[in-house]
């Protein structure tokens, strides 16, 4: 526990703001997975949202929940997600009890769904996270969990929108990955709020 408690604040453009869900975005081999897993390992208050996709479990990468499209289909139905939304042949869902509680949670998003999260969370803020395109090629290319066909549909859709706004912190993640996430903990700066 961080001496004299108190919750993760966004601290960004001189606004303090409490921010209980923070969505990282960019595109497709930048590093949303990696530097989630290292921020929460770095800060006890940090936790990460686990997601429904209609992926086959054995596809690997993140840890995720994989379901049918009836069944997805299904938990939309019920009103079971948060959000979610389509990208790349997939459905991905945010069940509402990941996102619920008083820690400071980190979702893998959509660049698509910014204005749907924002509209859904009262507290909320942006880790937009960038690198250069040979980074991301030879990125998605070493991971080897798409075909090619795959990640050159990735690398096409990996430039089409750049989040903005007051609540948005870009960070490039074409270096080292302890800068990264130096970078984004200073950032999501401890505060009392
Ligand atoms: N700073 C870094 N330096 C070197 N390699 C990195 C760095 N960050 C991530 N990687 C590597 O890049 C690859 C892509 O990372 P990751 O899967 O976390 O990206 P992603 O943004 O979540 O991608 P996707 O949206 O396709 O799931 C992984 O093999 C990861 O190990
Ligand atoms: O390009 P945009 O719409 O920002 O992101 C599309 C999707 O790609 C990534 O999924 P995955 O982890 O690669 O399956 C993101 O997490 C998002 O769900």
């Amino acid at each position: 526990m961080r001496p004299g408690g108190g919750r993760i604040g966004l601290y960004a453009k001189g606004r303090v703001m409490g921010a209980h869900v923070i969505g990282v975005v960019g595109p497709s081999g930048v590093g949303k997975d990696t530097v989630m897993h290292a921020l929460a390992t770095a800060h006890p208050d940090i936790r990460l949202a686990r997601r429904v996709i209609t992926r086959p479990e054995e596809a690997g990468g993140e840890d995720f929940d994989a379901l049918s499209e009836a069944g997805f289909d299904l938990r939309v139905a019920e009103g079971g997600f948060a959000l979610w939304w389509e990208a790349h042949g997939l459905r991905y869902g945010i069940p509402q009890e990941e996102v619920a509680g008083e820690d400071t949670i980190l979702v893998n998003l959509s660049r698509t769904v910014l204005g749907a999260a924002r509209a859904r969370f009262e507290h909320f803020a942006v880790l937009s996270l960038v690198a250069a395109p040979e980074t991301l090629a030879a990125r998605l290319a070493a991971r080897g969990r798409e075909s090619r066909e795959e990640v050159a549909a990735r690398l096409a859709r990996a430039e089409f929108v750049r989040p903005k706004g007051a609540d948005v912190i870009e960070i490039s993640n074409d270096g080292a990955l302890e800068d990264t996430v130096a970078q984004a903990l200073d950032a999501l700066y401890p505060v009392r709020v």
